[in-house]
């Protein structure tokens, strides 16, 4: 059973983002595309929430619309109890954001655009500096820092972006697809960061990201978004067990398999399939099921002859969903014209 979608868990909080069926519609080629379909949602002060979802699912649009750089098209949204339309300017104001395209200008070094940042929001150039050079060791980028920003290889001003985002310490911070680009040692150092951000300072992050392994370490709440809906939202460990492990079971013929997989049913919650001598086990607690049922099967003449159990994924979960793989989406989205949506991308970016 997936559990209840757009359900705030700390109910003693009041919420610090609140969606009431927002909705985003964009028109291509004549055609209506639903990036948002009616998101319920409430989220907590000091959560750490990852959209999770294919190319294309609508995480950066709601994203987009929870920062006030894109307009809903219906529905509505509060963010630090501020109105994402009527009170835009409030709303910036309480949030960083960090979005996908590398926001640093090419010109400057990557120590001035913090420095400059820093700045901006209001710190002393004593503390700015400080801020800058904190920033600059979490993020791995000391050695980088007095280059120009144009010389940093992609990975490098990803790193940049999210400290530039982390900057002033928001009490709200978004980020879409923080860890994209990056290699698997600066990914773990960024969802650290992420970690650290959200434990020390309490802050709200919201996250979106296609990569299931990121959302099952780092976020305490999944929220998987496919088609402009939330199908499941949820902690990643109550999604994946709502589904329960796959048992695979090999015999020695098809006739024991059959034998193996009318065993395999009486399993409480099991669904079981067979193909050929091979029976396929999906059931809440199989791991702990596995060894009865084998011994029985090996006592009524039937023994198993291998036996596999693996823990579900978040991939298992959305394959359950929707009956697709998240994997196999993503690539299939990928191979979609980025170049059609271009057009109005900075819709509304200018407040
Ligand atoms: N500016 C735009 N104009 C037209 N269609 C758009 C625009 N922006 C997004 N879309 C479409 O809206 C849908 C949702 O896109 P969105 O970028 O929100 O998805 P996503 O889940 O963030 O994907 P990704 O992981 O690739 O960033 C897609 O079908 C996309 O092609």
């Amino acid at each position: 059973m997936i559990p209840s979608v757009g359900v705030m868990r700390n109910h003693e909080k009041k919420p610090v983002i609140r969606t009431v069926g927002l909705t985003r519609h964009y028109t291509r080629n004549k055609q209506t595309i639903e990036a948002g379909r009616g998101l319920d949602l409430e989220i907590a002060p000091g959560e750490l929430v990852a959209f999770l979802g294919p190319n294309g699912a609508g995480k950066s649009t709601t994203l987009r619309m929870l920062t006030t750089l894109i307009a809903p098209t219906a529905g509505t949204a509060e963010v630090a109890g501020y109105d994402v339309t009527r009170d835009r300017a409030a709303v910036r104001r309480s949030i960083g954001y960090v979005g996908q395209g590398n926001a640093a200008g090419h010109q400057y070094r990557g120590r001035d655009e913090l420095f400059s940042q820093a700045r901006a929001h209001g710190l002393s150039r004593r503390d700015a500096r400080s801020r800058t050079d904190e920033l600059l060791d979490a993020f791995d980028l000391t050695e980088h820092a007095d280059r120009p920003v144009s010389r940093l290889s992609g990975g490098q001003r990803r790193r940049l972006d999210v400290a530039i985002g982390l900057v002033q310490e928001p009490a709200i911070l978004f980020l879409d697809e923080p860890s994209t680009g990056l290699d698997p040692q600066n990914r773990v150092n960024l969802q650290e960061q992420v970690r650290r951000l959200n434990a020390k300072l309490g802050t709200t992050i919201v996250l979106t990201t296609h990569y299931l392994e990121e959302a099952d370490a780092l976020a305490g709440r999944v929220i998987v978004i496919d088609h402009g809906r939330t199908i499941a939202d949820d902690t990643a460990a109550a999604l994946k067990s709502s589904l329960g492990d796959l048992v695979s079971l090999e015999f020695g013929s098809a006739a024991h398999a059959m034998a193996g997989a009318a065993g395999a049913d009486r399993i409480p919650g099991a669904h079981v399939t067979v193909t050929d001598t091979v029976v396929s086990v999906r059931a809440p607690f199989g791991r702990d099921a596995a060894p009865g049922l084998v011994a029985d099967l090996a006592a009524a003449g039937t023994p198993v002859t291998r036996l596999e159990v693996v823990g579900p994924t978040l991939d298992d979960v959305f394959l359950n969903l929707t009956g697709r793989s998240l994997r196999e989406s993503n690539e299939t989205a990928s191979a979609v014209d980025a170049a059609d949506i271009a057009g109005d991308q900075n819709e509304g970016a200018a407040a």
